[in-house]
């Protein structure tokens, strides 16, 4: 046996803070050894942090990460500890995005990132190039105080792996883990045993497992063991990095660190056998054979050993079964977690919400209820970090510290209901009952007085006073009705957030929190700096159908009972005046259900959708249900308010990252926000796919169906949706046969 105790973990750096980032580098190494462990493994560009962006540009940056390095290799702990930092490096006038192989006080190999993550919320290409060079290791000139102080001049920089006495180890940079063309492959068939990859990967809704199962798969056909580090927490953005940290060996997990912790530091070990993996590999017989023909990859080596052989107390670590947490979990602790972080880095108080009793802000109370229990927990627990940032928050003096959930709630939330003549008596008591169930300090305002001043002094300017349209006002007059109270609530909001603390004699500020979520966004149904403009948004690009089931979770799993009542509750603006035939709702108001919502920005985004390909798309997703000229408008209608209302993207407030369909126009989805919003080229098009299949005959009943078998009058024919089939005799089939992508048949029917 050759065992080999490693050590990975998840750390939550901030970009650009290095005492923090050296400090939870160092905490992580001490804990490493603690345990035993020989390979020490942190996160990509973990010394600056993942997220400094064009930070990354100045030389401060680099200049500052060699200092920590230089701290690290200065002091004992590299010492009998193989310890992969990652930090920016540059080479010849151009910058990488390294991990530094660091033992005994020496740089043993500088491996730079080959394939950059450039998709989606990453961008370095702009900070970095990608070493290209798959047959070379050349040799780096350390900068000269560096080189002075560990007495060593140059370390090999480029791609190749680390050759021990006893074993073979290599890096793998996280973007690389994902590339069709992985250089694992390679190094595996020179005979690395053991990966390293550095990450800073951000969480999305259900993404983990595509991680996982990558990792899994890179040791399934290679064999080899496989150590990941992830960031972990919000490091300064958008994005909230998800941990998860892992150990694989052969196609099993060994080990998986959290993928919500508010902990700055979370080390995992696991002892592994390297004679599992060239046993393993030997059994693959395609293996063996494309190892000889292999293209030689550069090595350095290293004249020691890290590995031991057989003892009996010594037990390789055993598979261990992933945890994957339900969506409506990761709702609940990804945003709790990055509001934690934002929370006790920005300086502030608490947070300020202002709180409808509808689900979205509800949802969002949920969270930052959440997240006091998290802390609560966390302190129980003994985190003397989380505790120390509980008593700096909630402004405990005197030795006390939070010991219940309600009770930090009242002192770092402040939840407020602005009620209007529009407002329900359901929606003020179901705000009021949820902020008792959470402890938040609730305020309860009518603010008609503030919206008949403004009322009055439109009226003195131009002597005339707007009308609702129930009441007989035009369009115009009644969106301004709507908006003026909506807008009247955001400075309001602002107003409390800033003095409330006075107000209770304390010191600092508090976030104002908003709370539209990502359906609405990109159909733009919200007022532009009305109460969805904020400091930040935990759940701006998570999707109404995600926040209902959150609800009906947290009614349950957080023990905010009123949560359940709240997403029975049909969604509601109440910015109209209700009357008996007549209460303003969200579906109908946009005149698209939030679940189609879902559906065209998933096409739009995920499905790089324009006009024609959305309508073709839904033609095949809702045939039988409806017409293609039904399919038509209603993609037409949903482009008309999608383009209209760009502009209001522009100036979303912050919002966590969640959903790969976000419409977030700062840093995910780049797309103009002036638009024609008639698109008279694409609709034309549209207009002439329909008249194409005009010729059937859609009045009389005539719908696309599929069946698995032809011919159609042998099949029970299926109405989509209802279980109802229908016998051959009552309908005829029209029009031609053809297989479609799913291998049904496509024809139609008139009954
Ligand atoms: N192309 C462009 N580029 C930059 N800015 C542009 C623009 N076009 C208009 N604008 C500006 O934007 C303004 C229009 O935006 P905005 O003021 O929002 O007004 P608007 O989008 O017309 O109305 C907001 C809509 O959201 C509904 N609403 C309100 C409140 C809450 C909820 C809910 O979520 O439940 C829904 C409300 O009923 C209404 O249908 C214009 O007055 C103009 O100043
Ligand atoms: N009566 C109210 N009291 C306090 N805040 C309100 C009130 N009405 C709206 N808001 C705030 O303004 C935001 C936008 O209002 P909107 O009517 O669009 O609600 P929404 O986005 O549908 O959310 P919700 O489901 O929470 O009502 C809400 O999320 C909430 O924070
Ligand atoms: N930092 C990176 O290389 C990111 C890689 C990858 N796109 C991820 O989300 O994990």
């Amino acid at each position: 046996m050759r065992l080999l105790k490693v050590a990975t973990c998840n750390l939550n750096q901030w970009a650009m803070d290095f005492d923090s980032n050296l400090r939870n580098i160092k905490e992580s190494i001490s804990r490493a050894k603690e345990d035993g462990a020989v390979i020490r493994l942190g996160p990509e560009l973990e010394i600056t942090g993942y997220g400094c962006e064009d930070h990354f540009l100045e030389q401060d940056t680099v200049t500052h990460s060699w200092d920590c390095l230089k701290d690290l290799l200065l002091g004992d702990w590299t010492d009998n500890m193989l310890c992969s930092i990652g930090m920016p490096v540059i080479h010849e006038s151009v910058r990488y995005n390294c991990q530094v192989f660091c033992l005994n006080r020496r740089i043993l190999m500088i491996r730079p990132k080959m394939c950059l993550a450039n998709d989606g919320n990453y961008r370095e290409l702009r900070w970095f190039s990608a070493w290209m060079h798959k047959d070379r290791l050349l040799d780096f000139q350390l900068p000269a105080d560096v080189s002075e102080a560990i007495s060593q001049s140059s370390a090999p920089f480029g791609y190749g792996y680390i050759q021990f006495l006893d074993a073979v180890v290599a890096a793998e940079i996280c973007e690389e883990l994902f590339t069709a063309d992985p250089p694992r492959i390679g190094l595996a068939l020179n005979g690395v045993e053991v990966f390293l990859n550095a990450s800073g990967s951000h969480h999305q809704l259900r993404k983990l497992n595509l991680r996982i199962d990558a990792i899994k798969n890179a040791t399934l056909f290679c064999g080899g063991v496989y150590m990941y580090s992830n960031h972990q927490g919000c490091d300064g953005g958008r994005l909230y990095y998800d941990g998860c940290s892992c150990i694989a060996i052969n196609g099993d997990i060994v080990a998986q660190g959290s993928q919500f912790s508010l902990k700055d530091v979370e080390v995992l070990t696991a002892q592994v056998d390297l004679d599992a993996v060239s046993s393993y590999r030997g059994s693959i017989s395609s293996f063996r054979e494309q190892a000889i023909q292999k293209a030689k990859v550069p090595s350095v080596k290293a004249a020691y050993k890290i590995c031991q052989s057989f003892k009996l107390q010594l037990f390789p670590t055993t598979p261990v079964e992933v945890k994957y947490h339900r969506p409506e979990e990761e709702i609940a602790f990804g945003p709790s977690c990055w509001l934690w972080d934002y929370l006790r880095r920005s300086g502030a108080s608490g947070f300020l919400l202002p709180l409808s009793g509808g689900a979205d802000s509800s949802a969002v109370a949920a969270i930052v209820g959440c997240m006091c229990q998290l802390a609560i927990k966390d302190i129980e627990n003994g985190d003397g970090q989380v505790k120390a940032d509980a008593i700096r928050i909630g402004q405990y003096k005197n030795g006390e510290f939070p010991t219940d959930s309600k009770e930090f709630a009242k002192r770092v939330f402040y939840t407020v209901y602005m009620g209007t003549e529009n407002s329900s008596e359901a929606t003020r008591s179901r705000a009021k009952k949820l902020a008792d169930e959470i402890g938040s300090w609730h305020l309860d305002v009518h603010i008609d007085s503030v919206i008949s001043a403004l009322l009055s002094l439109f009226q003195t300017l131009t002597g005339k006073r707007p009308c609702y349209k129930v009441d007989g006002g035009s369009n115009t007059e009644n969106l301004a009705l709507q908006n003026i109270q909506a807008r009247v609530r955001m400075v309001l909001a602002f107003m409390l957030a800033s003095l409330m603390p006075w107000v209770h004699n304390k010191s600092g500020f508090y976030l104002v929190l908003g709370s539209s979520n990502v359906d609405e966004g990109l159909r733009g149904y919200l007022t532009k700096y009305d109460c969805s403009s904020a400091d930040i948004n935990p759940i701006g690009s998570v999707s109404k159908v995600d926040l209902r089931a959150f609800l009906r979770w947290g009614a349950f799993h957080l023990g905010y009972s009123s949560l359940a009542d709240i997403e029975a509750a049909p969604p509601t603006a109440e910015l109209e005046p209700i009357r008996s035939n007549y209460s303003q709702l969200d579906e109908v108001d946009m005149g698209m259900t939030y679940e189609e919502l879902s559906v065209y920005g998933r096409l739009r985004k995920i499905f790089r959708c324009g006009p024609v390909s959305m309508f073709q798309n839904l033609c095949h997703k809702w045939c039988g249900k409806l017409t293609p000229s039904e399919v038509a408008e209603k993609v037409k209608h949903f482009f008309k308010y999608y383009s209209i209302n760009r502009h209001k993207m522009t100036v979303l407030t912050p919002s966590y990252h969640a959903e790969s369909y976000s419409p977030e126009d700062n840093r995910f989805d780049l797309r103009q926000f002036l638009y024609n919003w008639r698109w008279p080229y694409q609709f034309r098009k549209i207009d002439e796919l329909v008249q194409e299949m005009g010729g059937w005959p859609w009045s009389r009943g005539c719908r696309i169906w599929q069946s698995k078998c032809w011919p159609v009058e042998q099949a029970e024919v299926h109405k989509a949706g209802q279980e109802k089939s229908f016998p051959a005799s009552q309908y005829s089939t029209y029009g031609k046969k053809a297989r479609n992508k799913h291998s049904s048949f496509c024809f139609y029917v008139v009954f």
